[in-house]
Parts: structure tokens; sequence; C-alpha cells
């Protein structure tokens, strides 16, 4: 029989080979990274690592070999890659400067967007995030929001972004990659939904709720115990508490806050009716500027990719071989693109950090699109 022991020990001495070429290998790749930093050449050179690893494949034998020497040299090729990046910002070869840096958000006598009407919790959001002495003014869409920001109507916006039971709001991440605009900061809100009606109205009178699709989702297991009623979506919550107390109606409920119940004069039918009594929404805030504060710690990137195996995990592997910690990945369709799809992701992390400058120097080169969406 063949030797256990024998056969480690002859792999063993394989793989010390293995450690010293690849140090040998890495030390050229170092030489590489000289010549290109010198001359403004790419770190990728794509056409170079296709015609690799087709000879190197067709060195290897059957096609379970080959298909592993492909894997192995990818590998070592990014790897390579990613020595090339750290040593370009070691040498202070820096990207364009696509942020400034300041040491404060300018919060003197500006004015901010939100959607919705007042009482609505992006108003909510907005009130907790700013100053008492900001002005305000409120648009019926998101995409209104974003562009006052555009036309510098508003200095900031405030869009909500994730619900921790709901999940993410879809139409904000799109919007993001189509507006220039910079997440500057965020603010995270409780909302306490309660169901709203009209003050003579009782429970066993409601026919129809009405409210944000967000909010319903929210409420999803309170709306299931009465099949009875009919839900219909509405673009906020505080719109939905305005239509209740404007149609007159008793069989008609709003889905919103206390405050918009207030607001608009309607009654508490029920209340603690989230599925998830920690139910929190994180809202952003966008600015036209491009700037970050001097200790933000989250990055927030999208990027597109080539339609390939294996590049969203080359994409990752920069944030991970950067030691940097991951906090949320999304994925969102690419328009246009049937079955593609544009990646967002948040890391911990300040864009002075040299960490963040290789992973970032990383992801724009090597994805078919990337931006920044801010550090905040
Ligand atoms: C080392 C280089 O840089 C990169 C890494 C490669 C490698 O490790 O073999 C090949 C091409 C480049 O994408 C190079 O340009 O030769």
């Amino acid at each position: 029989m063949i030797d256990l022991l024998e056969s480690r020990d002859k792999i063993d001495k394989i793989d010390m080979e293995i450690v010293r070429l690849f140090e040998k290998r890495m030390k050229i790749c170092e030489d590489v990274a000289e010549y290109k930093i010198a001359t403004g050449k790419k770190v990728l050179d794509a056409e170079r690592e296709r015609q690799k690893l087709k000879a190197l494949r067709g060195r290897a034998h059957g096609e379970f070999n080959q298909l592993g020497i492909q894997e192995l040299f990818e590998q070592i090729m990014a790897i390579s890659r990613k020595r090339q990046y750290q040593l370009l910002t070691e040498h202070g070869v820096e990207d364009e400067e696509k942020l400034e840096m300041v040491d404060f958000l300018p919060l003197n006598n500006v004015t901010v967007v939100f959607q919705g009407v007042e009482g609505a919790y992006s108003y909510a959001a907005m009130r907790e995030y700013f100053d008492d002495d900001i002005k305000s003014f409120h648009v019926k869409t998101w995409r209104d929001a974003m562009e006052a920001v555009v036309e510098g109507k508003a200095d900031y916006g405030v869009l909500p972004i994730e619900n921790s039971t709901a999940g993410i709001v879809a139409g904000i991440y799109d919007l993001l990659t189509e507006y220039d605009l910079n997440i500057v900061g965020e603010q995270i809100i409780s909302p306490r939904h309660v169901l709203l009606g009209l003050p003579e109205a009782s429970l066993e009178d409601i026919r129809c709720v009405y409210s944000h699709s967000q909010a319903l989702a929210q409420c999803s297991k309170y709306l299931e115990a009465h099949p009875e009623w009919r839900t219909q979506e509405m673009e906020n919550t505080a719109g939905s508490a305005k239509k209740v107390r404007e149609d007159g109606d008793i069989t008609q409920a709003s889905i919103a806050s206390r405050q918009a119940g207030e607001l608009y004069g309607l009654k508490v039918l029920a209340e603690n009716i989230c599925s998830n009594d920690k139910n929190a929404t994180r809202f952003v805030i966008v600015s036209k500027k491009p700037i970050y504060v001097k200790d933000a710690n989250k990055i927030s990137v999208f990027f597109e990719l080539y339609h390939e195996s294996g590049t969203l995990y080359h994409m990752l592997s920069h944030i991970i071989y950067n030691g940097l910690n991951m906090t949320k990945i999304e994925s969102r369709p690419i328009p246009g693109k049937n079955w593609q799809y544009r990646f967002f992701v948040d890391f911990e992390g300040n864009l002075q950090d040299s960490a963040v400058k290789n992973a970032l120097r990383g992801i724009e080169a090597e994805a078919d699109r990337m931006r920044i969406l801010g550090n905040y």
C-alpha cells in the first residue's frame, strides 16, 4: 500500500517549491508595477491575461487539470494586480480626486427637500438629521427630490433607502445611478406605524387600507389577519392619511405615523401593527457637492460587471483582500440588459485609508462601470 506520510512529505516539498516560485513571480510583478508607475500604463492588461490563460491551459493534461490551471492562474494574476494597486497607492499615484474632504458638512442656511407631505417619515428623518433653522420643502416623487438637488433648488435631499423589515427601496437605488448626486450622510428612524381612520370610524367599518407599498409590506402580518380588507398603494404614508380625511369615508383607513394622524385629524384604530417591532428605516442625505467629512466611516459604491463567471467574486476580493469589512451588498437589474446586474456594496472605511484606495482602484480598473456613491 502507498504510504500516506511519504505522499504528504512529497506534497510538502512541492508546496515549498510553489511558495518559492510564487514569491519569485511576485517580485517580478513588483518590477512590472514600477514600469507601470513610470509610464502610466494600466495595471490590468486583459489581453495579456487571456493569452497567458490559454497558453497555460494548453500545457495541462486533461479537462480537469486544464480547468484547475485556469482557476489557479486567474487567482495568481488577480493577486499580482492587487499587489500592483498597493504599490501605486504607496507611490502616491493618485486617481483623480473624485470627492473632496471637508471638516464638516456645510449646514448653515441650507434648504432641504424631501418626498411626501408634512408628517411623512422622510420629514421626520430630515428633522432628526438637520438643525431646526433649515428651510425645507416637499415634492411629490423621489425623482422630483433628486432633480431639486441637481438643479440647486435644494442643497440636500432626504431619501429612504432601506427598511429593516421590507428591505431595500429599489427605486432609490436605481435613481442613485441615474443622477450624479453624492451621499453625504444617513439617518435611521424607527417608523411606528398605526392604523388611522376617521374619528367616527371603528375597526369593523374598514374595507380598504391605503398606504405606501413599504408601509403595507412592513405591516403585512397585521394585514394578513384581516383578509377582508383591500389594500391600495399610495405615493406616501402621510398622503394616504390626507386622502382618508379628504374622502370622508368611514370604510377607509390609512397606515401612517401617529403624527400624520394628528395632522389630518384622524383617529388611531390600531397600534403596534408592524410585523417587526424593531422596524427601522435608513434614509440617505444626498448633495450635489462632491464632498465627504473627514471622519466618515462608510463607503457606498456601485459597479456593473462583464457577464463572465467569477467576476463578482473577483470584485469582492478587492474588499476582502484589503481587510475591509463589507456591510451590505445588493443587486439590481440593469435596464435594457436583460439578466445582467448592477451591484451596490457598502463597506467600512474612509477615502483617505490606503486599504480603501487600493480596493477602489482595483474595482474601478476591473469593473465595467463603477461610481463611488459617497463616504459618510
Ligand atoms: C504582471 C502584469 O500585470 C497584470 C498581471 C498579470 C500577471 O500576473 O501575469 C498579467 C497582466 C496584467 O493584467 C503585466 O502586465 O504583465
